[in-house]
């Protein structure tokens, strides 16, 4: 995400990149190693050198949550306002961060998915929880993906847990295989997949008496998290506080 986000930043006008952490490809340009033109900007592997030097306004996190918990400390104490796509942040977490922010008056942006079309799949989620009594939900990601459940799966059960008065108890049955019915999260059952040639998807499977509804989204390409990181990041320094989800930055 670090390569391909770094990429689209570096063709957007109204933006420069003026500094890059990484552990392990230090000293390489940025846009060099982004398959374009040397930017002028190598990779260093100490965040807080990068800040003092360069004086970001938006510091942009897609890394594990650990290290982006302690990225993000550093940079509003630093007064640099994060974008952090990482998963894994904690509900304890986000408190923490947000009463960080409004110390500094600064904002921040922590979204565990920056596609436009999932985040819709997220809102019909929602939606559809107040009219069916029963969901589950499946996602399925490429084998190098450490998390499970992902950030968006959680987060999907968290807006349809909002919704449901109460999230009915899942039927008994004898579990022949331990995990078979999933994790439960939120009271729904969650199926995580990992292949070889997925992305990112994501199914939503509603029952109701005699129906189905399933609300599917599938990311096919990286660039698909570019838009929703832009709009995150131009907005973030107009804001005081977490904003917690990109929904809450487009009119749904
Ligand atoms: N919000 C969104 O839309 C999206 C969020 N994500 C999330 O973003 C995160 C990263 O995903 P992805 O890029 O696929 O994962 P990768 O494992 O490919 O990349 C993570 C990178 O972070 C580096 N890293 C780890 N710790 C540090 C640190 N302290 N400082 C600097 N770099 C560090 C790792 O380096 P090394 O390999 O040396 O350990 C690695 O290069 C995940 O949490 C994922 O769920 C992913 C896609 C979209
Ligand atoms: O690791 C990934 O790839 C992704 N992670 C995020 C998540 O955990 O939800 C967003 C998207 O699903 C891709």
């Amino acid at each position: 995400m670090g390569r391909e986000m770094t990429k689209g930043l570096l063709q957007t006008e109204d933006i420069e990149v003026v500094g890059a952490v990484d552990q392990v490809a230090v000293g390489e340009d940025i846009g060099t190693l982004s398959g374009l033109k040397p930017a002028g900007v190598a990779i260093k592997d100490d965040l807080a050198e990068v800040i003092k030097e360069a004086r970001p306004q938006v510091m942009v996190d897609f890394t594990v949550a650990a290290a982006a918990w302690a990225n993000a400390r550093l940079a509003v104490e630093e007064g640099v306002s994060p974008v952090i796509g990482t998963t894994g942040l904690g509900p304890e977490q986000l408190d923490e961060l947000h009463k960080m922010c409004e110390g500094r008056q600064i904002g921040a942006v922590v979204a565990p998915n920056f596609s436009i079309g999932a985040i819709l799949m997220m809102h019909f989620a929602r939606q559809a929880a107040r009219y069916f009594p029963r969901a589950e939900i499946i996602e399925l990601h490429h084998e190098q993906k450490l998390d499970a459940p992902s950030g968006t799966a959680m987060k999907t059960a968290e807006l349809m847990a909002g919704e449901m008065e109460t999230v009915p108890p899942l039927p008994k049955g004898e579990e022949k295989i331990a995990g078979a019915r999933g994790g439960i999260y939120r009271g729904l059952a969650v199926h995580s997949l990992r292949l070889p040639g997925a992305v990112a998807h994501q199914e939503v499977i509603f029952g109701g008496q005699g129906q189905l509804l399933t609300i599917r989204h599938d990311t096919i390409g990286r660039e698909a998290f570019l838009p929703g990181l832009l709009l995150a990041i131009r907005r973030v320094i107009h804001l005081k506080g977490v904003v917690y989800g990109l929904e809450n930055l487009m009119e749904l």
